[in-house]
Order: structure tokens, then C-alpha cells, then sequence
């Protein structure tokens, strides 16, 4: 069975050899073994409310209980920018207009912003390569937004995602080639690791504070702004069909697009209903295709836990559990779990029945 947990202690091997095989580029997921131990204790710390609740770090695994192992990390940051500055592109409009001469131009610029200060991230996204099949990788992204509607007070009402932005494999960028390299001597890749370490005090030091006109760069540059690298395509995919957009604001390094949803308006928050768990010892039907499974989460936040079970064990008001899901779930009959849809498209497998309140 898979399922959704907080991350501990015990993940530190199997999140540093998935941190290894993603290579570079994904910032929030360096290969450091000290730095994935400070994020299991600020994660260990944010879950047992030990720390702030602006410096909330909410760090899930997703377990496979057969093999006992940590297969699939994601990630919430409670705040933005509250302790160091938070930068991003944004890409703007110029207009530069003459009417003596019948000139007007309209030039594309990126502009040095700190906008999404005091804002939700969602972030740190990464499934090992063996379980990327069969609706895990939304399982791993889509149980976040359970979560955050149902604590949403420890979080803003609009929540975004950074996107990894295009680089080559050997960690090249096209727009830190032309743009970052310029202020900054070092590679990209030495760059992206050092802010995801926590050394972000020379983006302060160097970047250029004036706008950058694009036509100024070469076409290799201007292209990726806005794109996703081709492995995080299936990241920004789900996300679109859970109602986030690009909001205008770039990476300061690589260009990948910043994408936003205000918490009401997130898919799975919509589409979410609670019902009373009952206990039924009833063989499950494991392999059902992802259309048709729905995922169940325990609502706790210190024991936070979400699996998938079929869309047919749910009943206008119960939702009927094998005891080994329940026990994954720390839930007991009677206690009220939530619900959503697994996967976008076709009808909604939840029935409610007429009159009852979602
Ligand atoms: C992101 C995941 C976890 C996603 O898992 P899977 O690859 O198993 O996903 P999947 O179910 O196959 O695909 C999810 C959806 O994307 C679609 N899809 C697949 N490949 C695609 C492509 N090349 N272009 C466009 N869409 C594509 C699928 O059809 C499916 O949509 P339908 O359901 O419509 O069929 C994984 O790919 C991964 O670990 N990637 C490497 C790490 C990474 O780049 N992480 C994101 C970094 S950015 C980040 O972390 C911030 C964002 C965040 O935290 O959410
Ligand atoms: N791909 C990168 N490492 N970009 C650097 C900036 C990341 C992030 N916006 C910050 O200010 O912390």
C-alpha cells in the first residue's frame, strides 16, 4: 500500500538517493546530506508545532509499505521571504511611443521583484523513477491541498509553485548563460545549489536591480523564459488541472514560471467531501485505475496520512475501510476522514445524496 505521512528521521538514506538520481536543478532538493537532515528536523519541528508558523516546513513522504521505504517527497512552505528576501522575475510590458513620429514599440522586460513575500509555496515535488506509474505522482502532489484547506489557517489564501525552468543535461541554463552569468562568476548549477543550501545573500549582493529589456538577449535566452524543464512538465500538468496559471513572475535564474491558485478555487479542495469511516472487513480491489480511486486522508495534522482507496467503498454518508487501510490511516470507525477525486476528468465518483451537505 502507499501512503502519505510526515516525513522522519528514518527517510534520510532513501530521500538522498532520490535527491541523487534527480540531479541538479531541483533547487529546494539538493544532494547534501546535512541539508536533507535539517529539513527532516524542520519538518519533524513544523508537524509537532515546535517551531513559528511562518517557518512551517511541511515535508510529506509517500511510504510503499511492502518494501518499508520512503518512495516520493513533497512539500509545503508555510511563508515566503519573512526571513530572507524572496526574488522573482516579473516580465513586463515597455512602451516606448512617439506620436510625432508614429513610433510606438512595445518591449517585453523582466523587472526584480520580492511579490510573493508572506505567500504559501508548494514545492519539492520528486517521486522515485520505480513508482512513477499508476497516479502516485498526484497522490504525492494532490494530498497538499487536503491539507491546506483543512489547516489553512497556518497558511495565505494564495498558495504558488516555482517551477524548475529549462537547462540542459549537463546543467547548462539559457537564460542564466546570458543573463545571470554576467554579475555572478560561477556555473548555474553551483548557483541554483547554493540558494537551495539557505546561501542566498549574494543574489542580494549581485543581481541587477535595473529592468532588463529581452530583445537585449540572445534568442537561445528569450525562448525559455516561462518554460518548464521537460522533466517537470507532468509536475506543471497537474497543477493546471488543479486551476493554478502562470501568474507573470519568472526564476531569476533559470526562467521556469511561477504558477498560483487562491486555496477555495484548488480542484481538490472543490471537489472534497467528508464522511464517517465504517470498518468492513471486505476484500479491497487494489487495482483500479486511477480514475476510479479517490483519496482518503485522516485530517490530523501532527499524523497527517493519505492513501487511495476504490471510488465504490464510499456511500452517501460512510466510507467503508478494510481494517489494514485503516490502520495506516490511524482512523477508527466512526471518525470523519475527507475525500477527493485522485484524478481530473470523467464524473465525479463521489455520490452525494440529495440534500446532504458536502
Ligand atoms: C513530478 C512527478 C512527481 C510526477 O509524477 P509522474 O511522472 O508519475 O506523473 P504522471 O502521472 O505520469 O503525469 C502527471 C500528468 O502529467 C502529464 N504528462 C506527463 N508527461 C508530460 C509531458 N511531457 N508534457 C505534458 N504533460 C505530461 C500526464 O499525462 C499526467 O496528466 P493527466 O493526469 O492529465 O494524464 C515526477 O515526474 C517527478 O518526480 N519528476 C522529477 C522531479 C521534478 O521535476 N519535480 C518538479 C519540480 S518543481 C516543484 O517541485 C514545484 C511544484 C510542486 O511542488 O508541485
Ligand atoms: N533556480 C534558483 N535557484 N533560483 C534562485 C531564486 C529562488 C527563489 N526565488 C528565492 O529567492 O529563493
Amino acid at each position: 500500500m502507499l501512503v502519505i505521512r510526515p516525513l522522519q528521521e528514518r527517510d534520510l538514506d532513501d530521500l538522498m538517493t532520490m535527491a541523487e538520481a534527480a540531479g541538479k536543478g531541483l533547487t529546494t532538493l539538493p544532494a547534501d546530506r546535512e541539508l536533507l537532515q535539517r529539513k527532516i528536523d524542520m519538518a519533524q519541528a513544523s508537524f509537532n508545532q515546535r517551531c513559528e508558523p511562518e517557518a512551517g516546513l511541511f515535508l510529506f513522504a509517500l511510504e510503499d509499505t511492502e518494501l518499508n521505504q520512503c518512495v516520493g517527497i513533497s512539500g509545503i512552505q508555510a511563508r515566503v521571504g519573512l526571513d530572507e528576501v524572496f526574488y522573482n522575475y516579473r516580465l513586463s510590458t515597455t512602451v516606448n511611443a512617439s506620436r510625432e513620429l508614429g513610433v510606438h514599440v512595445q518591449t517585453p522586460t523582466l523587472h526584480l521583484t520580492n511579490d510573493m513575500t508572506d505567500t504559501t509555496e508548494i514545492c519539492s515535488l520528486l517521486l522515485s523513477g520505480s513508482h512513477r506509474q499508476g497516479g502516485n505522482g498526484l497522490l504525492l502532489s494532490r494530498c497538499r491541498f487536503m491539507f491546506l484547506d483543512d489547516f489553512r489557517r497556518h497558511f495565505s489564501e494564495k498558495v504558488f509553485a516555482e517551477m524548475r525552468g529549462v537547462s540542459d543535461a549537463q546543467g547548462q541554463s539559457p537564460l542564466w548563460d546570458a543573463l545571470g552569468s554576467r554579475f555572478f562568476d560561477i556555473e548555474f548549477s553551483e548557483a541554483d545549489y547554493l540558494t537551495g543550501i539557505g546561501s542566498k545573500s549574494f543574489i542580494a549582493e549581485l543581481m541587477p536591480k535595473y529592468p532588463i529589456y529581452l530583445p537585449l538577449l540572445p534568442e537561445s535566452a528569450r525562448e525559455v523564459i516561462g518554460q518548464v524543464h521537460d522533466n517537470t512538465a507532468p509536475a506543471l500538468r497537474m497543477l493546471q488541472a488543479e486551476g493554478f496559471n502562470f501568474n507573470g513572475l519568472v526564476d531569476i535564474f533559470d526562467g521556469g514560471p511561477v504558477v498560483e491558485a487562491f486555496i477555495h478555487n484548488i480542484r481538490t479542495v472543490r471537489e472534497s467531501v467528508n464522511r464517517h469511516v465504517l470498518i468492513r472487513h471486505k476484500p479491497l480491489e487494489l487495482d483500479v485505475p486511477a480514475e476510479e480511486r479517490v483519496m482518503v486522508s485522516n485530517r490530523s495534522f501532527r499524523d497527517f496520512r493519505v492513501t487511495t482507496v476504490p471510488a465504490t467503498c464510499i456511500s452517501p454518508d460512510t466510507v467503508s475501510l478494510p481494517p489494514e487501510v485503516a490502520e495506516v490511516l490511524e482512523v477508527e470507525s466512526g471518525d470523519l476522514v475527507r475525500l477527493a477525486p485522485l484524478k481530473d476528468g470523467g464524473p465525479l465518483p463521489i455520490h452525494t445524496a440529495p440534500g446532504q451537505s458536502r
